[in-house]
């Protein structure tokens, strides 16, 4: 069977703690310019490149879950958050690889933030050979430096978007992605200190996180909520 006819699909892996705009922009721009049938949220269990975050798997998946509802072709995948090992990119990529396909396109969508730190992940090089790279600006981020990895990669593989389409792995796109100067770490500050984070993630989330009183969220002197 051809599995490649509707399985297009782009994985964007994070930490979500919690997840906001920022990603899900990120995400649909990448799933309208590249006509994915699926995004795949992905929410990570052990990272290995930053400390665990203090909320726990079952939170972030929770709110990853509620970021997706009514939104087309969005899931979220607990690949990750059910193992108990590191989370490794290239693991998630080539579990999904065997799900939709060797023929199917397979973009692996990021932040500039995250891709100038690309040649530091674990078995970078197989990554390539499964999956895209789409990579969106990001407030505040900068092209990698011309002496770096990262600089190399794009010389070599850098392309327009519509090439992505033309094969189902291999190549990088940098996109113009509608620039939100959104961050967890920012949101995790505001909700803290008392700041309505309204509009900077789903209402769903934010009502969520008021729920369960995550970031330091307190009831208290919280009128305009
Ligand atoms: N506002 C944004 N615009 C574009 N890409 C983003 C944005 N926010 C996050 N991303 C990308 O989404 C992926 C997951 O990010 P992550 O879950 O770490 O969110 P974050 O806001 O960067 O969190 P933190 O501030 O805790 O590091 C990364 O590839 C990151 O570059
Ligand atoms: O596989 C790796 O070595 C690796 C190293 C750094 C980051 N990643 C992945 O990149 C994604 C974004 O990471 P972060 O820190 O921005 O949430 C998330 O899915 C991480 O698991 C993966």
């Amino acid at each position: 069977m051809d599995k490649s006819a509707s399985n297009a699909t782009g994985v964007l892996g994070g930490t979500f703690d919690p997840i906001h705009t920022g990603h899900l922009r990120l995400a649909w721009e990448a799933k309208s310019r590249l006509s994915l049938d699926f995004v795949r949220l992905v929410p990570c269990h052990v990272p290995t490149h930053r400390e665990s975050p203090d909320t726990t798997a079952k939170h972030r998946l929770t709110m990853a879950e509620l970021a997706c509802i009514g939104v087309p072709g969005f899931e979220v995948d607990n690949w990750e958050i059910t193992r108990n090992d590191p989370s490794y990119s290239v693991s998630t990529l080539l579990h999904v690889r065997e799900q939709i396909g060797d023929a199917a396109q397979l973009v692996f969508i990021m932040g500039m933030d995250a891709f100038n730190q690309f040649s530091n992940w674990h078995e970078w090089q197989t990554i390539l050979t499964v999956a895209h790279l789409w990579v969106a600006h990001r407030p505040g981020n900068k092209l990698p430096e011309d002496d770096t990895t990262e600089y190399q990669l794009l010389q070599q593989l850098q392309c327009p978007a519509d090439e992505l389409k033309t094969c189902p792995a291999g190549k990088i796109h940098v996109h113009e992605t509608t620039a939100l100067d959104i961050s967890a770490t920012k949101l995790r500050q505001q909700i803290a200190e008392g700041i309505t984070p309204r509009f900077l993630l789903p209402d769903a989330v934010w009502a969520y996180i008021q729920q369960n009183k995550l970031y330091g969220y307190r009831n208290e002197n919280r009128s305009n909520d």
